[in-house]
């Protein structure tokens, strides 16, 4: 049996240690996970991959926080990485006490990871985001540090849709307001300003995978689809494009926004739109609390130039569940609750058990692929690079990943370090400032191994060396 130590990180920066052994048994784990991944297939069959180990698995320290599906918790805890688990987000102060420790972080949209937080995180390698939105985490900061992070970009769209469609049956029939009147009592039995929504028109805004998802599911009910886009998109089914969104509001009957929360989508519909749009119609938002503006829309529900709204997502939202949604929270919390056919929900358009359980096992295993073989294929803020595993019968192999500032000559200065060995294959790309280099050597020596990383790692154009054998 050959034999093993731990070096420590030289650069104190990140406490990454590794074992290394000459063994190729001995790094030879099981699978990733019980579920064959799409890339798990277009790197290598899995039962002939070796899998990489960037040190003892069980040194891998995982904070989840916001109750991420149990499917993600399952495969990040059969690769033996200590992994803790709490239902909600943290407050800055412990987020920041927690994220000093950990290796990786899975957050969902309440946990803020600015780069007063990231700052904090010395031993971070990875951010995993078990939803759709990024918004939440500083990812400038996280790419200029190393900091790798993934998403999943598409496992809730279909349950927001659906939602939205619910919502757009429930406002043009005052289903809320009925509803609620029969909870005190009340019947009240009335039709007029209850529509059919079949014939309406729909002014879907931002047609990504939402958008798009929800104007298939509109038209099956009979009405016609508009939308609005920064990109020239292809309509499906009979929808249409238009160039404007003044010229999408003054069409709709119903607005409906899928739009990222950037500087430009800030309140994005305000007193100004509410007046373009017509007079009767309705707002639905599950994008971000920050598109729309919320006092003004209340202005133009009392004015009756608004009929109804739903909304799923708010400016500033609770990080657990409870007795949160009232002035306090938002100054504007009463005004809202007290209007006439307005759903309120609380973030829910992606909290399906479909949705969580596919999120779960597409972020997880995005991460054990990026902690076990630096793969970076989704990544929202590092250039996307994959390498075909190594191979069982591909004995003393090192993985060398050197994620770097993208300045003239590095590469030279890395191929310089790298020439003394044999370099089996070798990739690189960049995006913004920063670039990811993974190449894999063989014939590689226990002594090799600490030398070139260290060697690699004093370069000043160093963001982060790791080595994975
Ligand atoms: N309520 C929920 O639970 C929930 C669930 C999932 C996603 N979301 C939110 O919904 C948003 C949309 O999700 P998606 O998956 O469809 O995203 P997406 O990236 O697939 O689509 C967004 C679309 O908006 C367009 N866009 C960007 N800026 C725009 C602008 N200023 N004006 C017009 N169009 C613009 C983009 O070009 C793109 O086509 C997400 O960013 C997320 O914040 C909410
Ligand atoms: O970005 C998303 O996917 C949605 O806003 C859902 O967020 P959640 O996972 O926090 O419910």
């Amino acid at each position: 049996m050959a034999t093993a130590r731990d070096i420590a990180h030289p650069s104190g920066d990140r406490a990454v240690s590794y074992s290394i052994d000459n063994s190729p048994v001995a790094t030879f784990h099981s699978p990733l996970s019980g579920r064959n991944s799409f890339m798990d297939n277009v790197i290598l069959s899995k039962a002939a991959q070796k899998q990489l180990k960037p040190f003892n698995t069980e040194d891998i320290k995982i904070l989840l926080l916001e109750n991420v599906n149990q499917t993600g918790k399952d495969i990040l805890t059969r690769q033996g990485y200590q992994v803790e688990a709490l239902k909600t987000s943290l407050p800055e102060a412990q987020l920041i006490e927690k994220i000093r420790d950990v290796h990786v972080i899975g957050i969902r949209s309440k946990t803020k990871l600015t780069d007063k937080v990231l700052r904090e995180a010395k031993n971070l390698l990875v951010v995993g985001c078990f939803c759709i939105g990024t918004n939440q985490v500083d990812l400038d900061y996280a790419a200029k540090h190393g900091i790798a992070v993934f998403n999943s970009p598409f496992a809730n769209s279909r349950s927001v849709a659906e939602l939205v469609i619910a919502e757009i049956i429930t406002l043009a029939r005052q289903l809320g307001d009925r509803s609620n009147e029969m909870h005190r009592g009340t019947w009240n039995k009335v039709s007029a300003k209850c529509w059919e929504i079949r014939g309406k028109t729909l002014g879907i805004v931002g047609y990504g995978h939402i958008g798009s998802q929800l104007s298939v599911l509109a038209e099956a009910m009979g009405m016609s689809v508009v939308y609005y886009d920064i990109l020239t998109l292809m309509a499906i089914g009979s929808a249409k494009q238009v160039p404007t969104l003044d010229q999408l509001l003054e069409e709709a009957d119903f607005v409906s926004l899928h739009v990222p929360e950037t500087p430009e989508t800030k309140a994005m519909i305000s007193n100004k739109q509410f007046e373009q749009m017509k007079t009767g119609s309705y707002l639905i938002n599950a994008s971000r609390g920050t598109v729309v503006d919320i006092p003004a829309l209340i202005k133009a529900m009392r004015a009756n130039k608004i009929a109804g709204a739903a909304l799923d997502v708010y400016p500033n939202e609770p990080a657990a569940n409870g007795d949160y949604f009232n002035a306090n929270l938002n100054t504007w919390g009463e005004d809202l609750r007290g209007l006439n056919n307005i759903i309120l929900t609380p973030h829910i358009g992606g909290s399906t058990e479909e949705a969580q359980r596919a999120i779960g096992v597409e972020v997880a295993e995005a991460l054990v692929r990026y902690i076990n073989q630096g793969i970076t294929f989704g990544s929202v803020n590092l250039p996307e690079i994959t390498l075909r595993s190594l191979t069982l019968d591909e004995a003393n192999h090192a993985r060398i990943i050197y994620i770097h500032r993208n300045v003239p000559g590095v590469l030279r200065k890395v191929n310089e370090i790298l020439a003394e060995h044999n370099v089996d294959k070798q990739i690189t790309d960049s995006k913004g400032g920063i670039a990811y280099l993974m190449a894999d050597i063989s014939g590689i020596k226990t002594e090799d191994i600490k030398d070139i990383h260290d060697r690699l790692d004093s370069l000043t154009s160093r963001i982060l060396t790791r080595v994975l054998y």
